[in-house]
């Protein structure tokens, strides 16, 4: 099956001259739609850098992009931002809610900006799956942390994107809730056949994960299927390279 995010020979180089940083040297993986894939990598291996490529939220120096087949490097940017606010879901360590609107409103943001109507029994499905159903009318400094990403995830969801990439989700909980954000991300991929693209530094997130992608100084070092967090942070301390795995051949 086509993969729904591809990159193709990717690489991302910041700045230029002396001060240029090659961020991503040359990445080529395909992420299977209906996956739960975790990237980790030691800090400043290109995580994040990878996850903001395939999410067209920056342009790679080099090579291409496609995310449910459409070929984002090509994109212009106003294709650009229809593509992130439509066909793609974010979810970050700093929630992001806008404070002045309701978790109802925060939801329903990214329809609205796109001009759509939000489909009420829909909302209602995320927001009873995110166990925050009767808390709709708040603001988000009425609500707790785990709570106000759950909001978060189901704005992510509301427009049905092609996928979903998390950005470190659970860098501001604590473990129970960081636990209940990583639950849903596992329930959105088993019962709504989501794509997840989760970039975390913990081992027990990566876990619920159904592969695990390493980076290591710019590029894709190993792949493991099945992790679990001994396994995950057994290739964590031996990196760059570890026997046993098996090696990415896209
Ligand atoms: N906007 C930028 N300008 C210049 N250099 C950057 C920029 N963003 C990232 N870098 C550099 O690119 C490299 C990869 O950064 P990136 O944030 O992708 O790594 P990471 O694996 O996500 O790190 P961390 O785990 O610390 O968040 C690092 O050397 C970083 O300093």
């Amino acid at each position: 099956m086509e993969p729904v995010v591809r990159l193709d020979g990717v690489k991302k180089i910041y700045g230029t001259g002396a001060s240029a940083v090659t961020a991503l040297k040359d990445v080529s993986y395909g992420f299977a739609r209906g996956s739960f894939t975790a990237v980790m990598g030691q800090s400043g291996s290109g995580k994040t850098t990878l996850l903001q490529c395939a999410a067209g939220l920056t342009q790679p120096t080099s090579g291409t992009v496609s995310v449910g087949g459409a070929d984002v490097t090509a994109l212009t940017e106003a294709e650009l931002s229809a593509m992130r606010r439509e066909r793609v879901g974010f979810v970050f360590q700093a929630f992001n809610l806008l404070p002045a609107l309701t978790a109802k409103q925060n939801i329903e943001l990214p329809l609205r900006l796109a001009g759509r109507r939000a489909d009420q029994e829909w909302v209602r499905e995320l927001v009873s799956r995110a166990r925050i159903a009767d808390h709709m009318h708040r603001r988000p400094h009425e609500l707790s942390g785990g709570q106000q990403q759950r909001v978060a995830i189901c704005r992510a969801l509301v427009a049905g994107p092609e996928v979903v990439f998390a950005d470190e989700p659970t860098g501001n909980l604590d473990t129970r809730s960081g636990q209940e954000i990583l639950s849903m991300l596992r329930l959105v991929v088993d019962t709504l056949k989501q794509t997840v693209i989760l970039v975390t530094h913990d081992p027990a997130a990566a876990a619920h994960a159904d592969r695990v992608l390493f980076l290591s100084d710019g590029q894709v070092a190993n792949l493991m299927e099945a992790p679990t967090p001994e396994k995950v942070a057994a290739e964590l301390s031996g990196q760059p390279s570890s026997p046993g795995l098996t090696r990415p051949t896209s």
